[in-house]
C-alpha cells in the first residue's frame, strides 16, 4: 500500500492484491436479499408492556432492530455524519496525525481491522475514539475539523442516553429488574468508530468489514442515509439493512449474549463496498466496565451456557484474533 490509509486521495481502478479475497470468501452481492423485516420499533411509544414486548421479539428473533422516535434530532445525526465526511476528506497529512495501528491506544485513525495481524485487509479507513468520561478524552481528540470536538461530545452524550433507555428495556425485556444489566456492567465504556469506505473498483472482491460479531454489550449504529452497505446473516443468508429515515440500528453485542445466558444472539453481520459512492457509518458501541464480572443471568434452574469471566479478559482475547474466525463467546462456553 502507498499510504497508511485508503482515504489518501489516491484513485484506485484495481483493488490492489492484499484486499481481494480468496474465491470461497467473497461477498456474492448478487445472492444478498434486501432484509425488509427487521423490526422497526417506535421508541415513543407510550404502552411499555408492548414497547418490552417489541424489543423481546426483535431481540430474540432478529438480534437487531432499528429505533425511530428515539429522541435524538435529525439535526444532531447530521451533524455527526457531516464531521465524519469532512474529517475523512481533511489533507492526508493532517489525517495521518492521528493514525496508529496500535489497538489500545484510545484515540487513533487506522485502516482495515487489525492491520498488523491480518494476511487481507478490508477496504475501510476509521476513526475510533474513547468517548466516556468526555472530559477524560475529548481534549485529545482532532482539532479539526474545528466543530469536531463540540459535535462528537454532543453526540455522544445523547446516544449514551438513548443506549441506557434500550439496556433498561432490554433487562425488562430478559424479566429482570429494569436497572439489572447497567449495574452487572458497572460504568460503562463508550468507544465510537466513524467508519469511511471509499468507492472500491472491485467490491465483490473484498469487504469493508468481514463477517463479525461486536465483542462489546450494545451497539448503536448511525448509518449513512443514502448509501447501503450493512448486511446481517439471517435464517443462513445475508440480507441489506437499508438504511431506513430517521432510524438507528441496534444490535445485541456478545456481552449482552453472554449475560442473557443466550436467550439473545450477537448476530454476524458485515460491510460491503460499491464502486461508486464512498459510504459513512458512526457505530456507539456501550462496553461494560474492564472490571466488570459478566454472569449469565439463568432462567428457572436452567445452568449456566458460559462460564463467567471479566470483560477485560474478554476485549483482550476479542483483539488477539482475526476478524473472521469462530465467534468469540465460544471460547467461554461451559
Ligand atoms: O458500517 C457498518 O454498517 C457496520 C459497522 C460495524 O459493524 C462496526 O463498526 O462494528
Ligand atoms: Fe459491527
Amino acid at each position: 500500500m502507498e499510504t497508511k490509509v485508503l482515504s489518501s486521495g489516491v484513485e484506485y481502478s484495481n483493488l490492489p492484491a492484499n484486499y481481494i479475497r480468496p474465491v470461497s470468501d467473497r461477498p456474492n452481492l448478487a445472492e444478498v436479499t434486501d432484509c425488509d423485516d427487521i423490526p422497526v420499533i417506535d421508541l415513543s411509544c407510550t404502552d411499555r408492556t408492548e414497547l418490552v414486548r417489541r424489543i423481546q421479539h426483535a431481540c430474540r428473533v432478529f438480534g437487531f432492530f432499528q429505533v425511530i422516535n428515539h429522541g435524538i434530532t435529525g439535526g444532531s445525526t447530521e451533524e455527526m455524519l457531516k464531521m465524519a465526511r469532512e474529517f475523512f476528506h481533511l489533507p492526508l497529512d493532517e489525517k495521518l496525525k492521528y493514525y496508529s495501528d496500535d489497538p489500545t491506544k484510545t484515540m487513533r485513525l487506522s485502516t482495515s481491522f487489525n492491520v498488523k495481524k491480518e494476511t487481507v485487509h478490508n477496504w475501510r479507513d476509521y476513526l475510533r475514539l474513547h468517548c466516556h468520561p468526555l472530559d477524560k478524552f475529548v481534549p485529545d481528540w482532532p482539532s479539526t475539523p474545528p466543530s469536531f470536538k463540540d459535535v462528537v461530545s454532543t453526540y455522544c452524550t445523547e446516544v449514551r442516553e438513548l443506549g441506557f433507555r434500550l439496556l433498561k428495556a432490554i433487562s425488562e425485556s430478559l424479566e429482570l429488574e429494569g436497572d439489572y444489566i447497567e449495574k452487572m456492567l458497572g460504568d460503562q465504556e463508550q468507544h465510537m468508530a466513524i467508519n469511511y469506505y471509499p468507492p472500491c473498483p472491485q467490491p465483490d472482491l473484498t469487504y469493508g468489514l468481514p463477517a463479525h460479531t461486536d465483542p462489546n454489550a450494545l451497539t448503536i449504529l448511525l448509518q449513512d442515509g443514502e448509501v447501503a452497505g450493512l448486511q446481517v446473516f439471517k435464517d443462513e443468508k445475508w440480507m441489506a439493512v437499508n438504511p431506513h429515515p430517521g432510524a438507528f440500528v441496534v444490535n445485541i453485542g456478545d456481552q449482552l449474549q453472554a449475560l442473557s445466558n443466550g436467550r439473545y444472539k450477537s448476530i454476524r453481520h458485515r460491510a460491503v463496498v460499491n464502486s461508486g459512492k464512498e459510504r459513512i457509518s458512526v457505530a456507539s458501541f456501550l462496553c461494560p466496565s474492564n472490571e466488570a464480572t459478566i454472569i449469565p443471568a439463568t432462567q428457572n434452574g436452567s445452568s449456566a451456557v458460559y462460564r463467567n469471566f471479566t470483560y477485560q479478559e474478554y476485549y483482550k482475547k476479542f483483539w488477539s484474533r482475526n476478524l473472521d474466525q469462530e465467534h468469540c463467546l465460544e471460547l467461554f462456553k461451559n
